[in-house]
């Protein structure tokens, strides 16, 4: 509902809110023993998640209060309110270093994130959770993938010099816009020369393609595919080394699946797309042409842990719940794929997610109960990284990506 406009503007401000949630929260507890009603709490929030630390403040403390009440007279909603949450966020004001000081104990305050996810990360990855967490705080870099059919990063790189943009590149087709721009802006976009893809998102397509035989007509599936980011990165590949290789892309949700046309469109590639239940072949099997796929590519659905610096919202969405009817989901999808792979083929299963029991426990289950599954060299976990830091993490080898988990599996001939 937001004009286009102020969009950029509002989901600053929003992300910016969202990533310091947990703190807010905190905050209100201290000044309001009631919460009030659900629209004045939000305003509350919001502005006590801007202005708590007068260092992140995108406004000085005293406007963000001054404009929460002021938008509170606006609304019917929180009119009644005004008075309230303008009292909360004066005392605020006044007493702000002591009540920062007294949720500074409260770990989900400190962490911004539910008490559940903090201590399924610190069992899974007990040496990098703290890190996770810090990483997923931070604004995450825009990253292109370069359209290897069309350019080189060399020579995408100068065309961003052209018009004074600096990029920084990450590893293999990613590079790493100093500051984020509309795509409209950036040179190429209406010819495909990129996308916008995270970069460990980008290491789909070489994992699952390496190595296979570019003379030979094989056939490529993404079981999960829109809004097609990886099914454009299989057939960018395929092009870009003249392989006679075909891409079919499933997803299960209509609307989705019109964006990996628009995405395929745009970056001028072929691939055949069906709405269906890929966890249901017998309803696309025919319609994918009747024949064991080479190569399969599973992105599964998940709770997308990973992906947190770009989606601040999510942590606070899930719910612990979830983990195991994703979980459920992932295992159906892994069992209904594994004999549309011809013998000798390989699967590339993937989600974005930081949590084992998305990653490492459905392949280890899987892995138990399939004789002809066998685990070849794979990344396992990539771990999200702080932007800008250099540092690395683990395997995290090129540092500034978000959390993904890959298997490569081969299904051995009978
Ligand atoms: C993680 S996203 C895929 C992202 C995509 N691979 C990309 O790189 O752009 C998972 C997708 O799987 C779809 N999906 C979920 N269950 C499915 C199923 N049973 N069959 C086909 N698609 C499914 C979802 O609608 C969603 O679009």
């Amino acid at each position: 509902a937001v004009p286009a406009a102020l969009r950029p503007a509002v989901q600053a401000l929003l992300f910016q809110a969202l990533r310091q949630l947990g703190r807010a929260r905190a905050l209100a507890r201290l000044l309001a023993q009631r919460p009030p009603a659900a629209d004045a709490q939000a305003l509350l929030l919001t502005a006590l998640a801007l202005a708590w630390d007068d260092q992140a403040a995108p406004y000085t403390p005293f406007t963000l209060v001054s404009q929460a009440v002021e938008a509170a007279k606006r609304q019917p909603a929180t009119r009644a309110q005004a008075g309230f949450i303008n009292a909360c966020l004066r005392r605020f004001l006044r007493e702000r270093d002591a009540l920062v000081a007294a949720t500074d104990s409260d770990e989900v305050a400190r962490s911004n994130h539910p008490a559940w996810w903090l201590q399924r990360l610190r069992a899974d990855h007990p040496e990098h959770w703290q890190r996770i967490v810090q990483a997923n705080n931070t604004q995450a870099s825009m990253v292109l993938r370069i359209s290897e059919s069309k350019t080189t990063v060399a020579q995408y790189q100068q065309a961003l010099t052209a018009i004074g943009m600096q990029a920084q590149t990450l590893g293999g087709t990613a590079l790493a816009l100093r500051r984020a721009a509309p795509v409209q802006e950036l040179p190429g976009f209406a010819a495909g020369w990129f996308a916008v893809q995270d970069a460990a998102a980008q290491r789909a397509a070489p994992l699952l393609l390496q190595g296979l035989d570019r003379g030979a007509p094989l056939r490529l599936l993404d079981a999960c595919a829109a809004p097609g980011g990886k099914t454009a990165h299989l057939a960018d590949w395929a092009l870009a080394r003249r392989a006679p290789w075909t891409v079919t892309a499933l997803e299960v949700d209509a609307r989705r699946a019109a964006r990996i046309h628009d995405n395929l469109q745009r970056l001028g590639l072929q691939a055949q797309v069906l709405v269906a239940d890929a966890a249901q072949p017998a309803q696309w099997w025919q319609a994918a042409g009747g024949q064991p796929f080479d190569a399969i590519l599973l992105d599964a659905p998940c709770t997308a842990s990973g992906i947190v610096r770009r989606h601040p919202d999510v942590r606070w969405l899930r719910r612990e719940s979830d983990i195991a009817q994703l979980a459920a989901q992932q295992a159906r999808l892994l069992d209904a794929l594994w004999p549309c792979l011809r013998p000798g083929g390989r699967l590339l299963y993937c989600t974005c997610s930081v949590f084992r029991a998305e990653g490492q426990a459905p392949v280890a289950a899987f892995l138990a109960r399939n004789a002809d599954a066998r685990l070849l060299p794979s990344p396992g976990h990539l771990l999200p990284a702080p932007a800008h830091t250099g540092g690395s993490l683990g395997d995290n080898a090129e540092g500034e990506h978000d959390g993904f988990f890959y298997a490569l599996l081969h299904k051995t001939a009978p």
